[in-house]
């Protein structure tokens, strides 16, 4: 829509359709599409150079595609009636006036964009720093920095709020205060997209994943979709007395085993049935049979094999 006032539909979604950047020499984005949906944790995955900061520009207007499109509640940034009211975006840890209170940056934000005043005590407030308050900028740890980029991206109140690795240099506790935070805003309804190389922290965090690698999309779906389908990432550890015989037994059925250094087997290739039949074929004795989900970092890696490199 051209009015800057989403169908109801559309409200809160991203949509990125056919999204391309093409600097001199290099593809940064190509050709890329896939959705965002309210009311989730979308974790925005890819290896360096993957192409995840310049989407996220391409969707704030800060860099303009050669091709393709990019949408909040199916309007552009551009055209947004109230951007920051719609859409909060964390680009890279916060910078203000190293002599600024933190309360007093909020305010300065809040006076430029037309917000009434009590947002920024509001905002300091959301993201615990209210103690902080009026601690000038330069002594902020780089977990209150951090915190204070959220805070000034919360101003608005916005439908849709946007991160571009936000977990980059917090200490574990910060990264569980992150991850409460942003869960909590998605409850309310409200779309969180964060980019993120931890793998591991999206596990913990995203409802679904858009996984790109050389700027093009590998996988979305939400999470445990994507590591349910992955199934030949799967694993199976057994644990037996005759660990030679059972080798013997499933590499007959093409199957891949290799020691996990703790005295069981893990075994790909097969499911945990197909072991447990084998083993019982070969009167092979059997103490532990668990089939293993993949985690994202291996999902990750397999998915990626290969283009991780490109650039
Ligand atoms: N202004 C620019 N001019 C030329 N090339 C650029 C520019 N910005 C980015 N690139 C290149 O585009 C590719 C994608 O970069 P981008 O920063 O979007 O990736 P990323 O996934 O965010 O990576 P990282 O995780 O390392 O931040 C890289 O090869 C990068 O060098």
């Amino acid at each position: 829509m051209s009015d800057g006032q989403p169908s109801p539909a559309d409200q809160g979604r991203i949509v990125v359709s056919g999204l391309t950047k093409q600097y001199r020499t290099v593809r940064a984005v190509d050709n890329l599409s896939f959705t965002v949906q309210p009311g989730r944790v979308t974790g925005f995955l890819g290896p360096n150079g993957a192409g995840k900061t310049t989407t996220l520009r391409m969707l704030l207007n800060l860099v303009t595609p050669t091709e393709g499109t990019a949408t909040i509640s199916g309007t552009r940034y551009a055209d947004l009636a109230q951007p920051l009211r719609h859409v909060g975006a964390v680009l890279e840890a916060s910078s203000a006036h190293k002599g600024r209170t933190g309360i007093n940056h909020l305010r300065v934000i809040c006076a430029a964009a037309g917000l009434p005043k009590q947002r920024a005590d509001e905002a300091l407030a959301m993201v615990g720093l209210t103690p902080a308050a009026n601690r000038k900028f330069k002594g902020y740890s780089l977990g209150m920095k951090q915190r204070l980029g959220i805070a000034a991206a919360m101003l608005g109140d916005p439908r849709v709020l946007i991160l571009d690795e936000p977990a980059n240099g917090l200490d574990p506790e910060g990264i569980r205060w992150m991850r409460g935070f942003l869960k909590g805003l998605a409850h309310q309804g409200k779309t969180v997209l964060v980019s993120s190389h931890l793998l591991s922290e999206m596990q913990l965090l995203a409802d679904d994943v858009v996984i790109i690698a050389a700027g093009r999309l590998i996988r979305q779906g939400p999470v445990a979709e994507v590591l349910g389908s992955m199934t030949q990432s799967a694993r199976v550890r057994v644990r037996t007395p005759q660990a030679e015989a059972l080798v013997t037994a499933l590499k007959e059925l093409s199957a891949t085993v290799e020691p996990d250094g703790q005295g069981a087997l893990l075994v790909a290739g097969v499911d945990a049935p197909a072991v447990g039949r084998a083993a019982l074929a070969a009167q092979i004795e059997l103490h532990e049979l668990t089939p293993e989900r993949p985690d994202l970092e291996r999902v990750f890696l397999d998915l990626t094999a290969g283009k991780a490199d490109i650039r």
